[in-house]
């Protein structure tokens, strides 16, 4: 089986997963060279057997009525060119091996997608994985688009679509939508009245950052099928230039001052070319897509876009599809479905694409050769898998003496290189990295394309990057862990330092330096670390971390980690850090990250407790800890159901598990959050829930809490997000200032606001935050029917 990793074959856009071949690289020219004609074709686009392409008709329009024959006729060729060179670009995608001819057909993996127009909470400040385990759960209320129809408008809608941004975490399928929607161009089955598709990688725009072009001459250089293209063909066809992955962009395109371009022909710095065009003023029927990283997509000024779309990665059904369609052997493909089905890490995990391929592999290898070991339970398990399978695969290919089950010293010692290079840059939030980075860590570039079982699975040229951000962090905890193992101190020493709060004075930190003491001393150090990110960037690390800490894990990274024998009561103890552990202040979204560490290192008994907890019903009798609260949290938003209410004082919990319970908000239709002394990381989750797409909240009661006014501040703003749903807010004797009040009635002022009753009894409310609630009570917009006690007194009052 070949189909080891799935990966863009279109030139113009080396992915996360793309490493394909130099030869298939467009040749960039310079802009002189091409002012002198100088343009060399790619080697597949000289090669490309005339008549080959299926294409049915060519995107040709009438504009060019005005030709003669021969020209059109010309331009028609032209046309058919782009089209059998695109196609031949996209209709492979090569797995595994590069060798050419090897790669499988595109049409035959491609799983549809589940993409939605609009776009989810928070996006850019959480951790991806995390967010999709959140976000992609489907909902019978979001509107699928089909990838084919992101240009299209119904019969009554009056617009016109120019601008589409795509949004969608790394691995979801950005790269393969544009590389399906281009090849059903070039197959003449789709979207036929557009003239031209231009796919534009925004990776390899960066190669040419620094030179003068005009968007002819880029053309040129991306497309040299298209030298005969002049600059009137471009105006008067229609095109489409995708851009495809705007977070690999290194441009800082500046949307608010720049030259003005309106001719194709006018050389400027290539920023200013891609400005011009996605603003309109260059091409202005042209049409454009960008895809992206959700932390990218704000380059992207809103009044720009026409529509937003999500690509939210596979439903429950697509992932099956996904299984089946890769595997001839309908066997092998259901006995896979349902071992994915049994573990819910794994289900959930491959509902992003990038996983479905990683699970393929390692699955379809351990039951068809290796039949004895374990299948992988979690995370850990199977990306140590996936990295044993990679090690093999290279094996392979490059031959080598030593056992199966024993790792070459060299094999550990590049791995180990990758593992410092994934963890210094995880530590810093780089996902991307140049040749002189893997100098640094004393990688060879030569040496790591080398081991292509490894690393051109792991890596790609050009620019580096592992091919999923979850690979970098299991690579960087190995790193980490090994450092752990041989007790190399300063590189432990320089992570875990971190400002220990002082218990007398509260404010001033406290160096912690203290050595590394033990297994439980060491992980218990680094999940703090982890809790007090903002984003959460060491969330995955740390839960590999702990995982890796179990000898099966170890063992099956086959002599990479020194193996230790870590004491039954060492283990226990970590475990007990872990249920005991005080995340304080901490987001309550990083405290369900302990319960995943829990689960990383195999311990259900807390699953197992609060499923039999979720199955009593009796919620006010039985006892919760903490980190049985955080599980709940966990298992109530991702249930399937939405919760009718959420009151954190119904549950028999301290304050500090009543916080934890805050993410459930997400899922639910009221909360009750009275009276709880929540912190701002906790607002800004229950903003987020009011912000989600689609969102469930309702009902919310905040009465009895004191010092709210940046949390009224946020929550009036998410009451002003399109998807805001909230229809009742309830702040009763929560002493509330002026500026509260002015964000308030802010909030009523937006529109569409479904704020119907506000409860603002009891908060001594005098002028002028009066005066500010009844501006806005005679604004038009203001669609409050009830307003609950303005002044002292809790009288109702019809608004
Ligand atoms: N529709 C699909 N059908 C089958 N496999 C898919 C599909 N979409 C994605 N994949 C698998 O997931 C991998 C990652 O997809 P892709 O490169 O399109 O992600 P991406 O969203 O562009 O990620 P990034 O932002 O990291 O570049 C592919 O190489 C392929 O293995």
């Amino acid at each position: 089986m070949d189909e080891d990793r799935a990966e863009s074959t279109v030139p113009s856009r080396v992915s996360l997963k793309s490493d394909q071949s130099k030869s298939d690289i467009v040749n960039f020219r310079s802009s002189e060279e091409i002012e002198r004609g100088e343009h060399i074709l790619s080697n597949w686009d000289q090669s490309a057997p005339p008549g080959e392409s299926s294409c049915s008709q060519s995107g040709s329009r009438s504009g060019d009525a005005e030709m003669k024959p021969k020209e059109r006729s010309d331009l028609q060729e032209v046309i058919e060119g782009h089209k059998m060179s695109l196609k031949r670009r996209c209709e492979h995608v090569t797995e595994g091996t590069h060798e050419a001819g090897s790669g499988t057909l595109l049409n035959k993996i491609y799983t549809e997608l589940y993409i939605t127009e609009g776009q989810s909470e928070e996006v850019d400040t959480q951790h991806e994985v995390r967010q999709l385990e959140r976000t992609s759960k489907k909902n019978i209320q979001d509107t699928p688009i089909k990838c084919q129809d992101i240009f299209k408008v119904s019969s009554e809608q009056q617009r016109h679509i120019r601008v589409v941004l795509t949004n969608g975490v790394a691995g979801v399928g950005k790269t393969f939508s544009v590389q399906k929607f281009s090849l059903d161009w070039a197959e003449g089955l789709e979207n036929q009245d557009i003239s031209l598709v231009l796919p534009l990688s925004c990776r390899e725009l960066n190669l040419i950052r620094d030179e003068q072009h005009s968007l002819l001459s880029l053309l040129h250089v991306f497309h040299p099928t298209l030298q005969k293209i002049r600059a009137e063909d471009l105006t008067v066809w229609k095109l489409l230039f995708i851009f495809d992955g705007l977070d690999e962009s290194r441009f800082s395109l500046g949307f608010n001052k720049h030259q003005l371009i309106s001719d194709v022909t006018q050389v400027s710095s290539v920023d200013v070319v891609l400005v011009n065009l996605i603003q309109g003023n260059l091409l202005p029927s042209a049409l454009i897509w960008i895809t992206s990283r959700p932390a990218a997509a704000h380059q992207i000024p809103p009044s720009c876009v026409d529509r937003i779309t999500e690509v939210r990665g596979f439903t429950d059904s697509q992932k099956e599809e996904y299984f089946r369609r890769r595997f001839s052997d309908e066997d092998l493909s259901k006995r896979i479905i349902s071992h994915i089905k049994a573990s819910r890490s794994l289900h959930i995990m491959c509902l992003i694409p990038v996983f479905c391929w990683i699970t393929a592999i390692v699955l379809e290898d351990m039951m068809t050769r290796d039949q004895r070991g374990e299948l992988p339970q979690t995370l850990t398990d199977l990306y140590s898998h996936f990295l044993r399978v990679q090690i093999k695969r290279k094996k392979q290919k490059y031959g080598g003496k030593q056992r199966p089950e024993e790792l070459a010293e060299a094999d550990k010692e590049l791995l180990l290189k990758l593992g410092r290079l994934a963890f210094e840059h995880l530590e810093k939030g780089n996902i991307m990295f140049y040749s002189e980075d893997l100098e640094r860590c004393g990688l060879d570039v030569s040496e790591v394309s080398v081991y292509s079982g490894v690393c051109t699975e792991i890596f790609k040229r050009e620019i580096y990057c592992f091919v999923h951000l979850s690979i970098q962090e299991f690579l960087a905890a190995v790193y980490m862990f090994h450092c752990y193992t041989r007790k190399d101190t300063a590189v432990i020493n320089q992570f875990l330092k971190y400002f220990k709060p002082n218990p007398f004075s509260g404010f001033v930190g406290l160096f912690n330096n203290d050595p590394v003491t033990s297994l439980d001393d060491f992980l218990r150090r680094a999940l703090m670390k982890s809790l007090k990110s903002e984003n959460g960037h060491l969330d995955l690390f740390v839960r590999f971390l702990h995982g890796l800490s179990l000898e099966s894990n170890q063992r099956i990274l086959g002599g990479l980690l020194d193996q230790r024998n870590s004491h039954p009561e060492t283990i226990q103890k970590v475990l007990n850090n872990l249920k005991e552990v005080n995340s304080g202040e901490f987001s309550p979204d990083r405290s369900i990250n302990i319960f995943h560490c829990l689960m990383e290192m195999k311990d259900q008994s807390v699953h197992q407790e609060i499923q039999e907890f979720l199955k009593s019903g009796e919620k006010s009798k039985r006892e919760l800890s903490a980190i049985h609260c955080s599980a709940l949290a966990y298992l109530l938003q991702m249930s399937e159901e939405v919760l009718d209410e959420l009151n954190l004082r119904q549950y028999n919990t301290s304050d500090e598990g009543r916080r934890r319970l805050i993410p459930a908000v997400r899922n639910c239709r009221k909360a009750e959050l009275s009276d709880s002394f929540l912190s701002m990381s906790h607002w800004e989750v229950v903003a987020s829930a009011m912000t989600s797409n689609p969102s469930h909240l309702r009902e919310l009661s905040l009465s009895w809490n004191e010092n709210l006014a940046d949390a009224v501040k946020l929550l009036s703003s998410a009451m002003m997000h399109p998807n805001c749903r909230l229809e009742t807010l309830r702040l009763s004797d929560c002493w509330l200032s002026e500026i509260s009040c002015d964000s308030l009635a802010s909030a009523l002022r937006s529109s569409p606001s479904h704020l119907r009753v506000l409860d603002l009894s009891y908060n001594k409310l005098k002028d002028p935050a009066v005066k500010l609630l009844c501006g806005a009570l005679q604004d038009p917009l203001c669609e409050l029917e009830t307003l609950r006690s303005v002044r002292d007194d809790p009288v109702l009052s019809q608004v």
